[in-house]
This record gives C-alpha cells, sequence and structure tokens, in this order.
C-alpha cells in the first residue's frame, strides 16, 4: 500500500460497537508497509488524554488511525488538534456519526484502505461549553437515552433501543429554548434541540441553497414533536426537512438557554443537564483521510 507517512499511531477502544478489535489490528499491520513504524494504544477509558499527550510527544505521528467510534475520534480530535496529523478512521463503534457524513465505509478492509490513503477532507468542529463537538450535539430527549443507554452494561444498537422505552415513557419533554444568534434572537418549543456540524444540513435544498461544503457554519435544528424515526431519518440526512417538524437555523456562533434543566450530550457523550450551552464553530480543525 501507497502511503508517504512512516510514523503511524493506531488508537484501539477495545470495547466500542461491542466489536473484537483483535481481526481488525491484524488487518492494519498486514496493510502497511514493513517500513511504516507502527505503535498502537488501546485505550482505557480512564485517563486516556493524559496518555495520548505523552505518546504524541514521544511518538509524534504523521498519521493516527483511529479503531473505535465517535467518543475515540473526539478523544484523538482533543489531543491532536493542535498537532494537525492526518486521522484515519475505522469505524467500530455502537454509532459512527462522523464516518457516515464523510462517507467512509463500515466494511474494514475498505476502511483500512481509505484511513492509510493520500485523499483529504477539513472538517469543522463545534466548540461547545469548552467541549470539542465534531458530529452532532443535542439538548433534549436524544440526550436522555444516551444518558439512560452510557449507564446499562448493555452495549450496542440493540441496548440502545431496549434502553430507550423506559426514557420515552418518563421524559420531561416538551422543553424551551431561548436561542440568541450573531443574527437573531428568538424563544420556541420542541422535545430537542440539535447542534449539528455536518454539511447535510447545510448543503440540503431547503436548508440552504447556495451553501457551500465548507462554508465555516453549523446548524441549530429544533424538533418539535416526538416521532424518532424521523428524528434519525432527518439526523441521518435521509429525508427533506419539514419546517413543521423540524426548525432549522444556521449560524456561526449561538447560546441557547433553558428554564429548567435539559439532558445535553456531546457526539454520544453525556454531559448531565444544563441550562446555558454556548456553541462557536471553529473552521478546518482536522484533516480526516476519506474515500
Ligand atoms: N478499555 C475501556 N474500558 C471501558 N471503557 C472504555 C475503554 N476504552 C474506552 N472506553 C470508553 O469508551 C467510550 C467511547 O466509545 P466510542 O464512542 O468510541 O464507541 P461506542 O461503541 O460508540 O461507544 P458508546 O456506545 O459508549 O457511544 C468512552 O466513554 C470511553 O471512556
Amino acid at each position: 500500500m501507497e502511503h508517504l507517512e512512516t510514523k503511524i499511531l493506531v488508537v484501539v477502544n477495545p470495547i466500542s460497537g461491542d466489536i473484537n478489535k483483535e481481526p481488525v489490528i491484524q488487518k492494519i499491520k498486514g496493510a502497511v508497509s514493513k517500513k511504516t513504524d507502527l505503535k498502537f494504544y488501546k485505550t482505557t477509558g480512564r485517563e486516556d488524554y493524559k496518555t495520548l499527550k505523552e505518546l504524541q510527544a514521544d511518538v509524534q505521528p504523521d498519521r493516527i488511525l483511529v479503531v473505535g467510534g465517535d467518543g475515540t475520534v473526539k478523544l484523538i480530535a482533543e489531543c491532536f488538534k493542535n498537532n494537525n496529523p492526518t486521522i484515519g478512521i475505522i469505524p467500530c463503534g455502537s454509532s459512527n456519526g462522523l464516518a457516515t457524513d464523510l462517507a467512509i465505509p463500515s466494511n474494514v478492509d475498505e476502511a483500512i484502505q481509505i484511513a492509510l490513503g493520500n485523499t483529504f477532507q477539513n472538517v469543522d468542529s463545534l466548540c461547545i461549553n469548552n467541549s470539542l463537538g465534531l458530529h452532532i450535539s443535542d439538548l433534549g430527549i436524544n440526550a436522555e437515552l444516551i444518558e439512560h443507554y452510557s449507564n446499562s452494561t448493555v452495549r450496542g444498537h440493540f441496548g440502545y433501543a431496549l434502553n430507550s422505552i423506559p426514557t420515552l415513557l418518563n421524559t420531561n419533554a416538551p422543553y424551551k429554548f431561548h436561542i440568541k444568534t450573531e443574527e437573531n434572537e428568538l424563544s420556541t418549543t420542541g422535545i430537542m434541540l440539535a447542534f449539528a456540524n455536518s454539511n447535510k444540513f447545510g448543503t440540503g435544498a431547503i436548508v440552504n441553497p447556495t451553501g457551500k461544503i465548507d462554508d465555516g457554519k453549523f446548524e441549530i435544528l429544533v424538533f418539535k414533536k416526538l416521532d424518532v424515526a424521523n428524528i434519525i431519518k432527518i439526523l441521518l440526512g435521509e429525508v427533506q426537512l419539514d419546517p413543521n417538524f423540524v426548525e432549522v437555523i444556521q449560524t456561526t456562533g449561538a447560546t441557547v438557554t433553558t428554564d429548567k434543566p435539559v439532558p445535553f450530550q456531546v457526539d454520544g457523550e453525556p454531559y448531565g443537564s444544563i441550562q446555558s450551552v454556548e456553541v462557536a464553530i471553529q473552521p478546518n480543525t482536522l484533516k480526516i483521510a476519506v474515500g
């Protein structure tokens, strides 16, 4: 396989998506040239940020391969955002939102080829209450689901579905959101407010007919009704946006406040319940290998 770098750090989340990573590790070993200095780091879920920072100083990798889900990609983005190495994603999580946005295949062999390849895309990130957001963050019902899911011992989609049932029955939704952007100020009610750092919404015909992929903007989506299937389809970019169902605001920075504490999540990680979120776009934070 052709690639220019010699130092590759592979960060493996052993538990993500309930997938055995050993075959993936063997495939990566088989895909790189003999000259490649290949280092592996398995996340522990504790102090990974600190250890990876030390590894960065030690190894100074040209490329980092992430074998995990959104949470692991985010960990890498936070650790290495100032060093700007190329990041290759081999999607192995129960949620692989950023990989899906970038059309990185779930097939391991194909993903490894792309992760080691030389086609790149710069990706914007969001600064959300001083945390890094790469894909979708939200206040409301989805964050409630994620909170329940993260407290459970069951991993994977099936666990997600099982745990969603009690949450949907006990929800405090709808919530009142006060949204202040650089351009506008409004109050609205919904079951969920999402911050989406995905070009799907920015380039969609209804949201922004003239939008470009790297326009340095993000979207606030306020979902009005509890229709989980439709919400998921919209977040996956599979259906046109119906303004009666979802309100969309495109901006570069916003503050959202609520009347009561609302569960909050950033890229699939629960952040407890909060009443105020500040969000700003950070253009071109990451360089990711794509197909
Ligand atoms: N060795 C480990 N043991 C337990 N937890 C770990 C370990 N390594 C990483 N983690 C946890 O895994 C989470 C990130 O998982 P990631 O998003 O990559 O995969 P996922 O299957 O999509 O995860 P999730 O289902 O929790 O969203 C973080 O919460 C991190 O603390």
